[in-house]
């Protein structure tokens, strides 16, 4: 091979492999370069994974609080406090609201705060420097401007009502995320014996049902609460032992009412055995005052008596007068503090029990029963009217003939002791009712000359 053509050879291989490099350079480049673009595009890709990921995340462990946040969700939408500003607005008053204001002040829940007992007690705490915070539903069992008008009354006190219901679990259970409640006074309820025959449910949904979300709720808070709760008379339906002790028999209920009143009790047996909640079951007789309850006889005798309309007053079925131990509302408020009071913390933390917890189980009545056909001559006397009496055998419908309280419990523990007869106690109540429904000023007039003769 001639030696230019050797050198040509050698230039063009030469030429060939520096092309290659090139080649080669350029290829690693362009390698380099989309990479670095996928390199991106994944971390985009995954970011946005994460990102959707961690938006949608429920935990697979607590399916509970997943649809609870959705339920909380809705519950604050139906409450108007779901927008950040309002929602900080209503904590504010939350709060305030359950602050005490003395040094070691309680710290209350007090459910059914619009009710009869509720509103009174709420007010009573408050005077005294505890903490309320007010919860209720404001149903329309009866005339719910009546439960407006206490809700006004309690707002003058600085009580806030959260207007929500028992089985609002993601409701409550916020409110206990807010408030370390020291206490939880539970009179939300289904109330009204006779009732229970027109609409059974509502008692299973509110005194069961309700009670149990409740309990729900209190177990799992971190400081569990004491829970003072209000049962009822009714629990001792056939008992025939008088008067009634809390050591009788309270197995024969005679409504569907009292039936859900005495389950209340066998719950709370439960929660305080399982769970280390303290509970104090009340049981009240027949309470009535001032912004009472319009279902209730004495009241819904008073407006008949005063529109001239007649009623029916029920004897037993051998004809025997029916009686009630009449409670007067302000005995009633004193021993529901007292229970406050002297109630012990609950042992439990973290929805677990940590020692023996108290349980307890009181009547709170008047020791004294009245004839419903004497109270009927009382309302007379204070309204300067005669009724039309309609005298007719108890129908069937849940009523039991006589109530009769031993309270030597109650004043054991915590000094309970009613100090309010019938006549005085319906004197108050009909002052407050004509003021209140504007009734004229004649039978304001009789009414204070009719004290005496009550
Ligand atoms: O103490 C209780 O455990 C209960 O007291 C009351 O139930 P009740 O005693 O039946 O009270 P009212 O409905 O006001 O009846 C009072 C008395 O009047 C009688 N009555 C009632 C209605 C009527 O038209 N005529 C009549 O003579 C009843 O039989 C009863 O003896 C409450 O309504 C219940 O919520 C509460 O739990």
């Amino acid at each position: 091979m001639p030696p230019s053509a050797t050198a040509d050879t050698s230039k063009t291989v030469k030429l060939e492999r520096y092309n290659s490099y090139l080649r080669k350079i350029h290829s690693t480049k362009v390698l380099n370069a989309s990479s670095k673009v996928l390199f991106r595009a994944t971390l985009l890709v995954a970011l946005v994974l994460l990102l959707l990921f961690a938006f949608n995340y429920h935990p697979l462990s607590d399916s509970r609080a997943a649809a609870s946040h959705h339920l909380h969700r809705r519950s604050f939408l139906s409450t108007g406090i779901f927008s950040s500003s309002s929602s900080s607005a209503w904590e504010k008053r939350v709060r305030q609201s359950s602050t005490a204001k003395r040094q070691h002040g309680l710290s209350v829940l007090v459910t059914g705060a619009a009710g009869f007992v509720g509103s009174h007690c709420s007010i009573a705490l408050r005077k005294r420097g505890d903490g309320v915070l007010g919860f209720d539903n404001f149903n329309d069992y009866y005339d719910t401007s009546l439960k407006r008008a206490r809700q006004n009354l309690l707002e003058k006190q600085q009580v806030f009502i959260v207007e929500g219901d028992l089985n609002d679990g993601p409701l409550l259970r916020k409110l206990f995320d807010i408030v370390p409640f020291t206490h939880v006074l539970h009179l939300a309820a289904q109330a009204g014996v006779r009732y229970a025959m027109k609409n059974p449910q509502s008692y299973i949904s509110s005194n069961i049902a309700g009670l149990v979300n409740l309990l729900e709720v209190a177990k799992a808070a971190n400081p569990q609460p004491a829970i003072v709760w209000a049962s009822s008379s009714s629990v001792y339906g056939l008992n025939t032992e008088n008067p009634f002790s809390e050591e009788h028999r309270t197995d024969q209920p005679a409504s569907l009412y009292a039936a859900t009143k005495k389950a209340g009790e066998e719950i709370a047996h439960t929660y305080n055995h399982i769970y280390g909640l303290s509970l104090t079951g009340l049981r009240f007789f027949t309470v009535y005052g001032p912004w009472g309850r319009p279902d209730m006889a004495y009241f819904f005798f008073t407006k008949a008596i005063l529109h001239g309309k007649s009623i029916d007053i029920y004897r037993t079925q051998d004809n025997q007068e029916v009686a009630r131990d009449f409670t007067y509302i302000d005995d009633i408020v004193k021993g529901c503090v007292g229970a406050l009071d002297t109630a012990e913390k609950s042992t439990g933390s973290g929805g677990k029990k940590r020692g023996p917890a108290q349980l307890r189980v009181y009547n709170l009545g008047n020791t004294s029963p009245v004839p419903v056909g004497r109270l009927v001559s009382i309302l007379e006397g204070l309204l300067g009217t005669k009724a039309k009496k309609h005298l007719i055998k108890m129908p069937r419908n849940g009523d039991v003939p006589y109530t009769h309280a031993n309270v030597s419990l109650a004043y054991r523990d915590f000094g309970y002791k009613p100090t309010t007869d019938l006549a005085t106690g319906l004197r108050k109540f009909v002052k407050w009712y004509v003021g209140y429904y504007g009734i004229q000023p004649r039978v304001k007039k009789e009414n204070s000359h009719a004290d005496d003769s009550a």
